[in-house]
């Protein structure tokens, strides 16, 4: 990974009339990295990758994409892969077709059955969209990302309606890319995803960043959790712990380890059996839980 960004945004503002929807965003993605934008509805996820992807333009700041204006569609645009929430195929054409179809707008070179490979719709090539499952409009909306293996992909919440085995098939295919140099941008709201994915995020909130940073960086700004159920007539815990309505006790802890040798230890000398058990760093959704309390 080099410190070269791939996306340089800077100072970034949106406008529409009065309404200030981004405020200042300052952001890079460097090459080979998958970076999640993620946040509340209506942070100005989707407004920011407009700028970004140059469909439109900002109301002040610099956008910059491959060290170019994103505006400067005839340098940029075929060095991106973008899968829409929705890409829209015409129902009439056959998936073959619609993957040439690709290939022609992306202006970049690849196989046809190869792309079909990937999406695994090779036993579909010769269906029209219109008789498509919605996971197979989805894998299909893939293929205009991965199509001639693009150096930046957009995943606009890539693995909505997909099931298990096209999730991790999609996943393993974002990785290959990977491997092969290409940066992702990624949006979406399953969050573990985002968790087990990202090398770093962004998290917006009302047009800014809430914040930003790796997983790791994210999730020890909240304390990890440890429950667990007490038999009646236990001595007193080691540990500050309250009660939960269903009458399980919470250590709230940024000191997971060490609680937890403690409480183990003393469940262990007093022969106690801690019921259910759970313990855990915070997940990003007690982050995004957390915005707006903080
Ligand atoms: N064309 C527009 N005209 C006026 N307001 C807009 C326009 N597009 C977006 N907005 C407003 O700007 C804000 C940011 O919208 P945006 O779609 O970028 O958010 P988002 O983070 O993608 O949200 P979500 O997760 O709900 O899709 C919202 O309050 C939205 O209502």
């Amino acid at each position: 990974m080099t410190s070269t960004p791939v996306i340089d945004v800077d100072r970034l503002n949106i406008s529409y009339g009065d309404f200030h929807a981004v405020k200042d965003l300052t952001f890079q993605v460097n090459k080979g990295e998958l970076y999640a934008l993620l946040g509340t509805n209506g942070a100005g996820k989707t407004s920011t990758l407009e700028i970004i992807e140059g469909h439109r333009t900002a109301t002040s700041g610099t956008v910059r994409v491959f060290g170019r204006s994103p505006r400067d569609r005839h340098a940029v645009r075929h060095r991106m892969g973008i899968m829409l929430q929705e890409s829209g195929f015409s129902p009439d054409l056959t998936v073959r077709e619609s993957v040439q179809l690709i290939g022609k707008l992306s202006r970049r070179t690849d196989r046809v059955e190869r792309v079909l490979s990937i999406v695994d719709l090779t036993h579909k090539a010769a269906t029209r969209v219109a008789q498509l499952s919605g996971g197979e409009k989805r894998r299909l909306d893939f293929a205009t990302a991965v199509y001639g293996n693009p150096e930046l992909l957009f995943l606009d919440e890539p693995t909505t309606g997909l099931d298990i085995q096209s999730r991790d098939a999609l996943w393993d295919a974002v990785e290959k890319l990977r491997e092969d140099g290409s940066t992702i941008v990624l949006t979406t709201h399953y969050l573990e995803e985002a968790q087990q994915r990202a090398d770093r995020i962004g998290l917006m909130h009302m047009g800014a960043f809430h914040q930003q940073g790796t997983v790791a960086e994210l999730t020890r700004t909240l304390p990890a959790a440890v429950r667990f159920f007490l038999p009646a007539g236990a001595p007193a815990l080691p540990l500050h712990a309250t009660r939960e309505a269903d009458g399980a006790f919470l250590i709230k802890t940024f000191g997971l380890q060490r609680d937890l040798h403690i409480l183990l230890g003393w469940a262990h000398a007093n022969a106690v059996e801690l019921g259910e058990l759970q313990a855990g760093p915070t997940r990003l959704d007690d982050v995004f839980r957390a915005i707006g309390t903080a």
